[in-house]
């Protein structure tokens, strides 16, 4: 579970160039929540993700996964509760080394307990078997560097890298934005396998309003800092890309007025 709760963040405070990224945002997803997120530039959505992430400190408001207060604890310390997957191919994995040593630090970083360095025959069964599900061949390529995958090969593996030992929260920073609408799909295919097997709870900030709708259990709308809209069950299952691009029409037209 995760609850964000009365989360602010304003960058340059007191200043002209002040910005308040978010405004006493709140915001809880039950275990197995998968919510897309979507917002205007600017709307606070990769502000919010670098909040639960542990990548930037909340000026107020907390962070709580599983019960646990997160908020004051550092990003390395997090990598226990929380994986990302962000929109740059190149920023999930190492480029100089192979495939398997990818995982392993990946393993190294996430693991609860401490764990013996190498890549044991166990291990490498194990990344085999993870990699198999993908359905991209990365099985029979462990020992190739990453610098010699495509974007979405590299992609799909910071995937499995950041599903592997089944975080409580799943971050998917626009994971898909950056790549070719077909190998998009299936980055998407394989997410939407892993999160369902896994059951994990996720948050995918995307732009593409059909993805929004076409994932997850929940769309969370997010505007000046804040959720301005929540759709779920029926809710979502009956929307429309024109019908999102209106609730944030509204809202603008709200503001413009300001009510
Ligand atoms: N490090 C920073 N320093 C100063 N201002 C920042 C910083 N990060 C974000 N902001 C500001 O905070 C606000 C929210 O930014 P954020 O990047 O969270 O929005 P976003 O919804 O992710 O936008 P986009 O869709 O363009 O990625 C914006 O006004 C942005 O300019």
């Amino acid at each position: 579970m995760l609850e964000v709760k009365d989360a602010r963040q304003v960058f340059f405070p007191g200043l002209p160039d002040e910005k308040v990224a978010l405004d006493g945002l709140n915001l809880t997803l039950a275990e197995g929540d998968f919510a897309t997120v979507i917002g205007s530039n600017g709307a606070g959505k990769s502000t919010l993700l670098n909040a639960i992430a542990g990548a930037q400190r909340l000026d107020s408001g907390r962070i709580v996964i599983n019960g646990d207060d997160v908020t004051q604890m550092p990003v390395h310390r997090r990598a226990n509760h929380v994986a990302r997957v962000f929109q740059d191919p190149m920023k999930g994995t190492a480029a100089s080394m192979t495939i398997a040593e990818n995982m392993l630090l990946a393993e190294m970083r996430q693991s609860k307990a401490r764990l013996r360095i190498g890549l044991t025959l166990a291990r490498r069964d194990k990344y085999r078997e993870e990699l198999s599900y993908l359905g991209l061949g990365l099985e029979d390529r462990m020992d190739t560097p990453v610098s010699l995958l495509s974007g979405g090969q590299r992609q799909s593996l910071s995937l499995v890298m950041a599903v592997s030992d089944r975080p409580d929260v799943l971050l998917l920073d626009e994971h898909t934005a950056a790549l070719d609408p077909r190998t998009a799909d299936l980055v998407l295919d394989a997410t939407l396998r892993a999160v369902t097997a896994l059951k994990l709870t996720t948050l995918m900030v995307t732009h593409n309003m059909q993805h929004a709708i076409d994932f997850g259990n929940r769309i969370v709308m997010l505007d000046a800092g804040q959720v301005i809209r929540e759709l779920s069950g029926d809710e979502k299952a009956n929307t429309s890309v024109p019908k999102l691009i209106d609730y944030f029409s509204v809202k603008s037209d709200r503001m413009v007025l300001g009510g």
